[in-house]
């Protein structure tokens, strides 16, 4: 290929500074080194996630950065020794890892994995510590190992899921963080089972897929708990049968749950990153077995509480990252689920536009109707 050994200049959204708009720029992007691969990223979308880093409430924050972690592209050069993915392959880039040979993937206790961790956390490829980034000379850092508001980015081989090149990548970049977190908090960390109850706390895009998850699980009960009313039509969709809006009640919302529910729910979701709502999902839960799974992303500084009696009277208190999916393994096997129309993906877009519009995305993403925004990364437009 032409490009390859190169470095590439292409347009890609800087966040120069927290909260301060995108800027598109032109970055070059080094070629891979060994163990990484540099993938030309077609469609990405924006997680809430995103948003956090950029608000500046991220401990892991560093600016100039490259923000984006949920997308869907063609290899276009690998480094030496990469064997499992070429150039030409479809892939999602995965910002979590799977080595298969650290502690944590060796463990079969957890999808995380501390190969590239270190390195990822602070914005560089773990090889030689650096950024293949930069504009002008100066370094632009990573984020989450992904950087996919670019239209090209570097990631390191453990990073790269190789999916069926049938599956529509502006459909299934949403595979990359999102709708897996909320299907796998409900299939992997939380394991419902059929006839249980549910509180979903949040009806955004994980919030839904858990809904999604549950249903897929055989949940007789799935309660839907969000401060937007209008957010209730469209989760019945997704397999929500009750809502309740905590506005609407005198009584702390945890009680309003406890008292609908014979004394609380099997499984309960914290899908907003608020560690009051956290406190409530737990305490809705039924004594003696109630699990609460933590899957918002809270502000720095900000610290969950209870009282421990909770915990000693049987109510479990978890979390999820990726919804406990290794990204690698199984990434294409939710593609393929998707292809095999046994999970939604279409239906939790509610926008499309092109990567010149990135910051229009982001405002779209506090206005209620909007789950995820698709960016066409190589449009016209962005040119
Ligand atoms: N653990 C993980 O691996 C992942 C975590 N996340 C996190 O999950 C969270 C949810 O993400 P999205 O669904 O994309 O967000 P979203 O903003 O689309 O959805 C949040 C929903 O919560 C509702 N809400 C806000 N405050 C509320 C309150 N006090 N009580 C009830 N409802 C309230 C909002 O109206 C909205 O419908 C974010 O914090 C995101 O960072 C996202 C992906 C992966
Ligand atoms: N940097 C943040 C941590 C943010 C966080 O919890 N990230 C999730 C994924 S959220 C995706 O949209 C995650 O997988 N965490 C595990 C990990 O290894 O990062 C902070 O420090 O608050
Ligand atoms: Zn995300
Ligand atoms: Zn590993």
């Amino acid at each position: 290929m032409a490009t390859q050994g190169q470095v590439i200049t292409c347009k890609a959204a800087v966040a120069w500074e927290p909260n301060k708009p995108l800027i598109i720029e032109d970055v070059q992007v080094a070629p891979p080194q060994a163990g990484e691969v540099r993938i030309q990223i077609l469609f990405t979308t924006l997680c809430h996630t995103d948003a956090y880093t950029w608000s500046g409430k991220d401990p892991e924050g560093l600016f100039p950065c490259i923000l984006g972690h949920e997308a869907a592209g063609i290899v276009e050069s690998v480094g030496e020794g990469v064997t499992e993915v070429k150039p030409g392959d479809h892939v999602i880039p995965c910002y979590q890892a799977e080595c298969g040979e650290c502690k944590f993937c060796k463990s079969g206790k957890t999808n995380l994995c501390g190969k590239v961790r270190s390195a990822t956390g602070v914005g560089v490829m773990m090889s030689d510590r650096q950024s293949r980034f930069s504009v002008n000379g100066k370094p632009i850092y990573h984020f989450m190992g992904t950087s996919t508001f670019s239209q090209y980015t570097v990631v390191h081989d453990v990073s790269v899921a190789k999916i069926d090149p049938i599956a529509p990548l502006d459909k299934v970049c949403l595979l990359g963080c999102g709708v897996p977190t909320g299907l796998g908090a409900v299939w992997n960390t939380a394991k419902v089972e059929a006839g249980s109850i549910v509180a979903v706390f949040g009806l955004g895009t994980v919030g839904l897929a858990v809904a999604e998850g549950a249903k897929a699980a055989g949940a007789s009960r799935i309660i839907g708990i969000d401060i937007d009313s209008n957010k209730f039509e469209r989760a019945k969709n997704f397999g929500v049968t009750e809502f309740i809006n905590p506005k609407e009640h005198e009584n702390p919302i945890q009680q309003v749950i406890v008292d609908l529910t014979d004394g609380g729910v099997d499984y309960s979701f914290e899908c907003i990153g608020n560690v009051s709502v956290m406190r409530a999902a737990l305490e809705c839960c039924h004594k003696g077995w109630g699990t609460s799974v933590i899957v918002g992303v809270a502000a720095s500084g900000q610290e969950i509480s209870t009282r421990p009696f909770q915990l000693v009277t049987g109510r479990v208190w978890k979390g999820t990252a990726f919804g406990g999916f290794k990204s690698r393994s199984q990434v294409p096997w939710l593609v393929n689920k998707y292809l095999n129309k046994e999970i939604k993906v279409d239906e939790y877009i509610t926008h499309n536009l092109t990567l010149a519009d990135i910051n229009n995305a982001f405002d779209l993403m506090h206005e209620g109707g909007c789950l995820r925004c698709v960016l066409a990364m190589h449009a016209r437009d962005n040119m």
